[in-house]
């Protein structure tokens, strides 16, 4: 099976609002806002939604060569070392598998932040944090100026944001924060531990750490309160506040702290193009690229990657054989294949996102 592995869509129901621009991308008669936001891209973990515990959610299903619909990561599991190939001398672990998502909100999310990689490990018993990033694709025109906060500003001292979550004084965690403008084309980089949450009207690519960990300290959003279990990982709020990084950003250095500029790695003169949005140099976590295409573009990776097409259309020829691409179309390229060729004659942009450390 010396091919990618196309995705159909996998929506996740969250604790805000929004998925109007997925169901478009879906084709659905009616697209509308709900609490399906998100839509999970070949994953390989299941969502935590505390109270929703009777729904298996997050797993990608796929067809195998059988034609049964089984789990994609049990398929990944059956040939780990073709499709994930190796780190060194050992074959890749599934914990280096990005979590990748479509996030479409159409109001701001609650404030949150995710555990670093070593306090999961640590603190949690658990192999991988949240670290996480963001592409942004579209923000939506009756939104004026969509924005994120990232990081605290000004930061509070433990003990006084520990009173304002109790008291959910969200006036005073929101002075914590100045809005970052963002803008299709934008990257950013959220280490674990820095409080943030995303604003309305953004349609972006997030990709993180393989894992759905969150202290959620804004309890209450457009009507939803977030159940107790669900707001501090199932722990007390003193070890909610232990993963949380209060070093401030100030705000004439959140560019530097969490926006990513690309770099080119290769440029043929011919019109294609790709770029390192994110590398080892920004995080160990993983790895994102952009391809940009006009003809024929031949690469060689021998890392796995999932890919995105978040602009125009094309194919991927593989082997001799080609597989049409269209816009907002997603995959999943094995190791195994060393050599494929994306061909567009009007132009296609692929986001490319690697384990990390490639
Ligand atoms: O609290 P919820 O509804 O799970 O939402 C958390 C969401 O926030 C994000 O961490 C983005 O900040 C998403 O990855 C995640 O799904």
């Amino acid at each position: 099976m010396n091919q990618i592995i196309k995705f159909t869509a996998n929506r996740v129901w969250r604790t805000y609002q929004g998925g109007k621009l997925l169901d478009t991308i879906e084709g659905k008669e009616n697209p509308k806002d709900s609490s399906f936001p998100e839509d999970w891209i070949g994953s390989t973990v299941e969502a935590r939604n505390v109270g929703r515990e009777h729904v298996s959610e997050g797993l990608a299903m796929v067809e195998n060569a059988s034609g049964e619909i089984v789990a994609f990561r049990d398929l990944l599991k059956k040939d780990q070392r073709f499709f994930l190939g190796k780190n060194g001398n050992a074959v890749r672990s599934m914990d280096d598998i990005p979590l990748v998502k479509y996030l479409d909100s159409s109001t701001r999310l609650h404030f949150q932040a995710h555990p670093t990689r070593e306090f999961a490990q640590q603190r949690l018993g658990l192999p991988r944090g949240k670290t996480e990033a963001y592409v942004i694709l579209e923000t939506r025109e009756d939104v004026k100026d969509p924005y994120i906060y990232a990081g605290f500003q000004r930061s509070p001292s433990r003990e006084q944001l520990k009173k304002w979550i109790e008291t959910q004084d969200i006036q005073s965690i929101e002075g914590c924060f100045d809005r970052i403008s963002v803008k299709p084309c934008d990257v950013f980089l959220l280490p674990g531990g820095r409080p943030h949450a995303l604003g309305e009207g953004i349609l972006m690519l997030e990709i993180m750490e393989p894992s759905d960990l969150a202290v959620r300290f804004e309890f209450e959003r457009c009507g939803y309160v977030i159940p107790e279990q669900a707001r501090f990982m199932d722990r007390g709020i003193e070890t909610a506040l232990d993963a949380f990084n209060f070093e401030p950003v100030p705000p004439e250095k959140t560019d530097q702290e969490f926006r990513c500029l690309p770099t080119i790695m290769l440029d043929d003169g011919q019109g294609n193009r790709l770029e390192q949005l994110i590398g080892a140099d920004k995080t160990p976590c993983f790895t994102v690229r952009r391809a940009s295409v006009n003809g024929q573009f031949t690469r060689q990776e021998d890392a796995f990657f999932y890919g995105i097409v978040t602009q125009g259309s094309g194919a991927i020829v593989i082997d001799g054989e080609t597989i049409q691409l269209k816009q907002w179309e997603r995959f999943f390229c094995p190791a195994g294949v060393a050599e494929f060729a994306y061909m567009s004659e009007t132009g296609m942009s692929i986001l490319e996102c690697y384990p990390g450390n490639v």
